[in-house]
């Protein structure tokens, strides 16, 4: 298949300052620990997505989705909602790591350019835009098999700043404590928008 191309739409789509990476954020080189146990994307979940997670050079985490028939929605392909959770949880990954800015996705779209098979691996490359208040901007592309493979998915996201208490008021008393990895202690992420 040739180079995919669909109607560009601007991005970001309002105006935005350039991300501050928080002064603690990993550097270039770091493999990423999963930041909670259960979550679907990245912990030790049975038929979970087991995804693993690099920062890169210039502020990009390169994360790594291994496809297996677990995850396939018709035969031998994936699915498109596991593929689109695998985007949710690269993008969350380079804003949570790179910023430390407690957000949560709220808006995320994903354009399929091609089929992902079964025993392939989907290596993305996730990249915080643009910053305007509480809203931040990511975005990412999906190569099959390598670094440098075919883009087989694009995919764009608005995150959203919230406060710690989103978490443990909506989810888990004890979900600071929680995360497996920094930030984990209410004085590890940057609160201020
Ligand atoms: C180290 C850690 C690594 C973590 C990786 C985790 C990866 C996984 C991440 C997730 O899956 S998070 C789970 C899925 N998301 C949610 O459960 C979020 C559910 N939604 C909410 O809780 C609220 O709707 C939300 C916090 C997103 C926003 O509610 P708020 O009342 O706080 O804010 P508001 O609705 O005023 O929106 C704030 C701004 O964002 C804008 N906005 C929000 N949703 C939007 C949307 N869908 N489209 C466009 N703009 C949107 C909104 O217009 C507004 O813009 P302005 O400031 O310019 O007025």
């Amino acid at each position: 298949m040739s180079e995919k191309r669909r109607p560009a739409t601007p991005w970001p789509p309002v105006e935005t300052e350039a991300p501050r990476f928080h002064p603690e954020a990993p550097g270039p080189g770091t493999e990423l620990a999963m930041h909670y146990a259960e979550c679907f994307g990245c912990g030790d979940v049975d038929n979970g997505l087991h995804m693993r997670s690099t920062v890169g050079d210039g502020g990009v985490v390169y994360s790594k989705f291994p496809v297996t028939r677990a995850h396939q929605g018709a035969p031998g392909l994936a699915h498109g909602g596991l593929l689109a959770c695998a985007f949710d949880e690269a993008l969350g990954s380079a804003v949570g790591n790179l910023l430390r800015r407690p957000a949560v996705t709220g808006k995320l779209e994903t354009d399929f350019l091609r089929p992902v098979p079964v025993g392939t691996t989907l290596f993305i490359a996730a990249r915080v835009d643009g910053v305007a208040g509480r809203k931040i901007y990511a975005s990412a592309d999906g190569h099959l098999d390598s670094a440098d493979g075919p883009v087989a998915l694009r995919a764009r996201g608005l995150f959203v700043q919230v406060g710690l208490e989103h978490f443990t008021n909506h989810g888990d008393p004890d979900a600071l404590s929680k995360f497996t990895q920094q930030p984990r202690r209410r004085e590890d992420w940057d609160i201020n928008p």
